[in-house]
């Protein structure tokens, strides 16, 4: 089997669970480290994104560009990539993000939605950037239409598709099948890639699962530093890439130390598989909204976790965090009739 490529991504998805407050020394410390460790890709960015620093999503202690510039000057390794969200970022802070020192652009789209993408893919390919495109909310679809999104992406120039289970809702082969689907549909064209997220405390086997269907991409983050319960933890994926012969090129004892010694010391806390961020997995709600959710919750006087199915009932999309007060609102006038 050939190496498969991790990228870090406690950077930008960790980003959802510290609120966006990271300091250019964070951001230091996590990449001199991660970087020392042999990580070959490391995300920086807003947890939403470019452009994501916002009332609705929450403001940025520091601004992202110079988040990206302090871990470009950083790497000596490491590519540095960051995410974009049409329509929350615009293709002018790709060019500033390249100008910043990155080099791979990531753009999102939910799962159904990969036409709104098709410009941003051909400006960043236009401007020597590599690609990769992120269908969110992947457990949403079949792996049918999923193939279908992914061909849009690689037709605009993405090189890499991921899978991302932004719900942490996928189980084992629902994994598989939709990677499988991807990789048949793309043969050469563009590489396939897998996005985890811990909520049923099954993304090392999930990602695992898409290795072995094809993935040649796989994110993480140290000590699970991501949205929800986290996402894959980079170092105990490693380990076990180790153990099955699988190269990933990274140190097991360097990411290690790395998660424990440098990154946890930066996170408000660890990402806890509690029993909201099991809703959402078993809910299939987006992540990010975790966060928010509590919010809500603690404004209105009722339960996240059910505010966190109700979200999954309505089939909540990424840019719908809004909604959840309407919900919220809901469920007190409930709790008010009795
Ligand atoms: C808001 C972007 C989102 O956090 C992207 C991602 O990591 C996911 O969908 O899991
Ligand atoms: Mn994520």
């Amino acid at each position: 089997m050939s190496r498969i490529r991790v990228t870090d991504t406690s950077l930008r998805d960790g980003s959802h669970h510290k609120r966006h407050l990271f300091t250019t020394s964070d951001v230091e410390n996590i990449v001199a480290a991660l970087d020392g460790a042999g990580v070959p890709v490391i995300e920086v960015t807003h947890g939403d994104g470019l452009g994501g620093s916002s009332f609705n999503y929450g403001f940025s202690r520091t601004p992202e560009q110079e988040l990206i510039s302090i871990a470009a000057k950083t790497a000596k390794n490491a590519k540095i990539a960051f995410l974009m969200l049409p329509g929350l970022g615009v293709k002018d802070d790709i060019v500033t993000a390249q100008g910043n020192g990155a080099s791979i652009c990531r753009i999102a789209t939910h799962c159904t939605e990969a036409d709104v993408s098709v410009q941003h893919f051909g400006l960043a390919r236009e401007r020597g950037l590599e690609t990769v495109g992120f269908l969110m909310m992947a457990h949403s679809q079949p792996p049918e239409v999923l193939a279908k999104q992914a061909r849009i992406m690689a037709d605009a120039g993405c090189q890499c598709v991921y899978v991302v289970d932004s719900a942490g809702a996928l189980v084992l082969e629902q994994v598989s099948d939709r990677v499988s689907a991807l990789v048949a549909e793309l043969g050469d064209d563009a590489q396939v890639g897998f996005h985890g997220h811990e909520n049923l405390d099954l993304a090392v086997a999930n990602s695992i699962c898409a290795v072995r269907a094809g993935a040649k991409q796989i994110d993480g983050s140290a000590r699970r530093f991501g949205a929800g319960a986290g996402n894959t933890p980079v170092e105990a994926f490693v380990g076990v890439c180790d153990k099955l012969g699988i190269e990933t090129g990274i140190d097991f004892f360097k990411i290690a130390d790395a998660a424990e010694d440098v990154v946890r010391p930066v996170m408000p806390a660890e990402c806890l598989l509690d029993r909201q961020a099991l809703m959402m997995g078993y809910a299939g709600v987006y992540s990010s909204f975790l966060r928010h959710a509590e919010r809500q919750a603690e404004r209105y006087g009722v339960s996240s976790a059910e505010l966190l199915v109700r979200a999954g009932a309505r089939k909540l999309v990424g840019g719908q965090e809004d909604q959840l007060v309407d919900i919220a609102l809901e469920l007190q006038k409930e709790a008010a009739v009795g």
